[in-house]
């Protein structure tokens, strides 16, 4: 494309405001009725109720979950990639989990570069696959690591080995078992049929692995040293025994080890020989389709020149993505299944068009409101125009042991931002909602959705105080319903001792948006025309907001589309 091709036109009726807009994204804060198991509702939550009831035509509800996000079914609850990709890219595209679904139904995954780049090791070595073992359909799918599996032994794999990291976090704690007893079935029928497949080793996934945009490296060497080195604190010779044995309650009166936080384990033949550490010429394939959580041990698997922990062996495997994670990087360099194209994202035209945008928010969400807000890429458009901030989030705790993390240190970062002009877009992500929701733990969950309320408020204080403009919004529901709800009659899922039974994982709940700030004219409100807006209608939005027509590819505008007569007073 020219540079012309990128040139935004003017809108022709939102003034020029040229003063910052301020974006924030609520991780994890969706809206559901009132209620004792609601975070939300049960927090102190004065700002974000002032939004909704102080500015008619200004707040509206948006579609977060499923198709609307490029899903594959409206029964897939919603989630930072695909939320913070919709929203950067103003698009609808369909998703890794889609797009693996795709692969595997017309057989293309077996034929692509990717797998055949991992034959070679079937007859002789090892083939290893390592994941996130659930049907949260956010990272991963059980049936898509089977599909793969079966597939593999097809097509003459003589010795699988699978290193499972237990999940809780995407679905319900507690079925880690489950599905570990499953997998543990499905691999016998396979060695039944003459392919060799066991388990490996494993850990949960919040300790073992699968750490996200360099936050703790160390959860990466726990999994390194497990699935390739055959070391770990736990061994066993039976995976579900492993299970059942980690997640044993600490003391009595104690709660069970949540499946997100289990050690890491090795699974040992009768003399403690590993079942199946990483070789030279063994293929790996990493089965998570999403990317973040994925990136470092991608890293440490296909880097020669790597300082993050001292790897002691690094085996010259096969390596294969179920996807490539950054585009940008190549990494890895072969992958199953081609990645989601996403392009001509809202960060690419507004870096075009001169925007100056700053992006912050802690470790743990950094790479939300970068990385997938400008279509799974890293790096910036024009480091002369942007600039993004990661305050450092604590590591080796579960965030209902604080649950305001670093909300305060990002707030104050975006007033700063806002207050010294230098940005037209200062754009936050607080991840409290949704770190903190994710712990199933209540009070904790209503004191994070406090917190971030207040900064919610200071933010918009300083956006009056500069004459600014402001969109706030969320990627996906998690904070506003902590408990189980029986699907059919709504009602809350008790335990065998008449206890609710935590909810840790997303949910489909819709989510807010709401504008406003002096920079706005009073005429400008939503439109009302749209049947179930997603978020991918906040990227065209902001563009908005910043002065511009979006570009036609994108989703509507929640603002009327131009020549359209402006609601008043809605
Ligand atoms: O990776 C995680 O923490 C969860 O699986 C999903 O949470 P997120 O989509 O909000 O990051
Ligand atoms: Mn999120
Ligand atoms: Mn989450």
């Amino acid at each position: 494309m020219s540079e012309n091709d990128w040139r935004l036109k003017l809108h022709p009726e939102i003034p020029k405001g040229s003063k910052p807009v301020l974006v924030v994204v609520l991780d994890g804060w969706g809206e559901a009725p009132d209620g004792p198991y609601n975070a939300i509702s049960q927090a102190n939550t004065p700002c974000m109720d002032s939004l909704k009831h102080g500015a008619p035509g200004r707040w509206m509800l948006l579609k977060a979950h499923g198709t609307a996000v490029g899903l594959p079914s409206d029964a897939d609850m919603g989630n930072s990639e695909v939320g913070h990709n919709a929203m950067g890219s103003g698009q609808v595209i369909d998703q890794g989990a889609n797009l693996v679904d795709h692969a595997l139904k017309d057989g293309s995954i077996f034929s692509g570069e990717g797998w055949k780049y991992t034959e070679p090791a079937f007859a002789e070595h090892t083939l290893h696959f390592i994941g996130l073992v659930s049907d949260g359909g956010v990272h991963s799918r059980y049936d898509q690591l089977i599909g793969c599996i079966r597939g593999a032994c097809k097509r003459g794999a003589k010795r699988i080995r699978v290193h499972v990291l237990t999940d809780g976090r995407d679905v319900e704690d507690g079925t880690s078992q489950l599905y570990v007893t499953q997998l543990h079935r499905d691999l016998q029928a396979l060695s039944a049929e003459g392919c060799d497949a066991r388990i490996a080793s494993g850990g949960g996934r919040m300790r073992v692995t699968m750490d996200r945009y360099e936050s703790d490296w160390n959860i990466v060497k726990r999994g390194w040293e497990a699935h390739v080195l055959g070391e770990a604190p736990h061994k066993f010779t039976d995976p579900v025994d492993a299970i059942k044995q980690l997640r044993a309650p600490p003391g009595p009166g104690k709660m069970p080890i949540s499946d997100q936080w289990l050690d890491p384990f090795v699974i040992v033949d009768g003399t403690g020989q590993p079942a199946g550490t990483i070789q030279d010429d063994d293929a790996v394939v990493i089965f998570n389709f999403r990317a973040d959580r994925v990136v470092e041990i991608s890293k440490a698997f296909e880097y020669k020149d790597f300082t993050a922990f001292d790897r002691k062996r690094w085996p010259k495997t096969r390596f294969v993505g179920m996807m490539q994670y950054d585009g940008e990087l190549k990494l890895p360099a072969h992958y199953l299944v081609p990645p989601p194209f996403i392009s001509r994202t809202t960060g690419e035209y507004l870096a075009h068009n001169g925007v100056r945008t700053y992006a912050c928010s802690e470790s743990q969400k950094i790479g939300h409101v970068t990385f997938f807000w400008n279509g799974n890429r890293s790096g910036y458009f024009n480091a002369e125009l942007e600039k993004y901030e990661e305050i450092p989030s604590d590591t080796g705790i579960a965030f209902n042991q604080k649950p305001a993390m670093k909300a305060r240190e990002i707030c104050e970062a975006g007033k700063a931002a806002l207050r010294s002009l230098k940005y037209d877009q200062v754009r936050l992500n607080f991840p409290n909602p949704d770190m903190v929701g994710h712990t199933g733990d209540l009070q904790a969950t209503i004191e994070a959705c406090t917190v971030v309320d207040q900064c919610v408020k200071e933010l918009l204080d300083v956006v009056d105080e500069v004459g600014g403009r402001f969109l706030v919004t969320a990627d996906h529901g998690n904070a506003e319903e902590m408990v189980q709800l029986n699907k059919k009659t709504g009602k809350v899922v008790m335990d065998s001792e008449g206890k609710p039974i935590p909810l840790t994982s997303h949910t489909l709940n819709p989510v807010p948006v709401a504008i406003g700030g002096p920079g706005l004219p009073a005429s400008v409100h939503f439109r009302q025309d749209l049947t179930e807006p997603g978020l991918s209608s906040v990227g065209p939005t902001i563009i908005n907001l910043l002065d511009f027509e979006a570009p036609p590819h994108m989703a509507p505008s929640l603002f009327p589309a131009h020549g359209m007569e402006l609601p008043t007073g809605v």
